[in-house]
């Protein structure tokens, strides 16, 4: 009697044990089926595909480190804040060659749709510049191209990062599929002395935008933001001007420095010819963003398919903004960094800025060939 007790409690234990590998085999293989299609890539990503994107977080350099680089090589030891911080492009979530009406049906409901196809690719064509000029609203505008895929965050490789060498570089790229165009921009390439020739060593055919606006507005910006991180920051006539009675301009201050777009693409045409150039107008990005964006797709070989129909002008923020941006179906303008009211300036400090920028402009206008009317 004792003894089939025994043998009865024998058995029990032998088949909660089968059970118990049985079930731990199923979840094995299903882990396995799981990571096989996919899924294991992407299922922290669709946290981020369910964010607003934070264009301000992208474009400041303090707040996403290369590591944070979408695609980047290393992704270790990150910790839960900086996860938060990487928000990928939207464009980045859904492999693109899929059918949009598949891609749609597939994110809203909720399903993690990974971009393992396509091969990582240097950049055909990057925005070069200029800070402050209007470059992630370019960024952002041109993502909404089916055959257009970029980086979100502005990876720094030719200033910053070339000794992390090229393959650090291509890697922080979204894959693409044939005929796809890979962008990424950095505004502070077009002021790097080493940059041409080092974009030249990676894709000497490579198709460079540079965004420019007014340089004294440009410079008012650049002051704007520098500002808002650092409320103590001098007046910008006391950073402008060499001293208040001559009224000669500091030309080593970096908001007027970068204006100076004609030294600086005296630099660039070392290294390429003006034909790999389009010089994107940041006011015309603002009042006419169809009609820029036409200039931009036809000259990177682009169907037109950004259109009209893509923006709507948003009151409130004073800006154009995307009805539909790309992996979004809800309108978005872009973050509050971008169209910040500028400080009162007086009128005389700008007049003289105004005054030291015109021979520079002038002589932009001919390199260029283009008239952005400034003056
Ligand atoms: N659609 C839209 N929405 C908001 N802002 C727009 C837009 N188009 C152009 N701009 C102008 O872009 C300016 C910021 O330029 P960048 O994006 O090149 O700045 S940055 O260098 O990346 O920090 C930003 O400068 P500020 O107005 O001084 O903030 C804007 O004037």
């Amino acid at each position: 009697m004792g003894c089939s007790g025994c043998r009865v409690r024998f058995n029990c234990g032998k088949v909660l044990s089968k059970v118990s590998v049985f079930f731990t085999m199923v979840l094995i293989f299903t882990y396995f089926f799981y990571c096989l299609t996919g899924l294991c890539d992407s299922a922290p990503r669709t946290l981020y595909s369910q964010q607003a994107p934070d264009y301000d977080i992208l474009d400041d350099p303090r707040r996403v480190s290369p590591r944070l680089l979408p695609d980047a090589p290393s992704h270790r030891n990150r910790t839960a804040s900086e996860d938060a911080a990487q928000v990928e492009a939207p464009g980045q979530q859904l492999p693109l060659h899929m059918p949009g009406s598949a891609r749609e049906s597939a994110e809203s409901n909720g399903i993690p749709v990974s971009n393992s196809f396509g091969t990582k690719r240097f950049p055909q064509a990057i925005i070069i510049g200029v800070k402050k000029g209007g470059t992630r609203a370019l960024l952002e505008f041109l993502r909404i191209h089916p055959d257009v895929r970029a980086v979100g965050a502005e990876p720094h490789f030719f200033d910053r990062f070339y000794d992390k060498g090229l393959e650090w570089y291509r890697n922080l790229m979204p894959r693409t599929l044939d005929g796809q165009i890979t962008m990424e921009k950095t505004p502070s390439y077009f002021v790097t002395k080493e940059a041409p020739s080092r974009v030249c060593t990676m894709n000497c055919q490579a198709k460079l935008i540079v965004v420019v606006r007014d340089p004294v507005t440009r410079a008012v910006s650049d002051y704007t933001q520098t500002l808002s991180k650092n409320p103590g920051l001098p007046s910008f006539q006391n950073l402008a001007l060499k001293n208040s009675s001559t009224g000669l301009i500091d030309t080593t201050w970096s908001a007027v420095r970068i204006g100076l777009y004609a030294k600086h693409l005296e630099n660039w045409l070392q290294h390429f010819p003006l034909s790999h150039f389009l010089f994107v107008s940041g006011e015309r990005l603002v009042s006419d963003p169809a009609g820029e964006m036409g200039r931009v797709q036809d000259f990177l070989g682009l169907k037109r398919v950004v259109s009209d129909k893509h923006f709507y002008f948003n009151q409130t923020k004073g800006f154009p903004c995307l009805k539909k941006p790309e992996g979004s179906s809800r309108p978005r303008c872009l973050g509050k960094s971008k169209g910040r009211p500028h400080p009162q300036i007086p009128s005389e400090v700008l007049q003289r800025l105004r005054d030291f920028y015109r021979p520079f402009n002038h002589r932009f206008y001919q390199m260029s060939g283009q008239d952005f009317g400034w003056d």
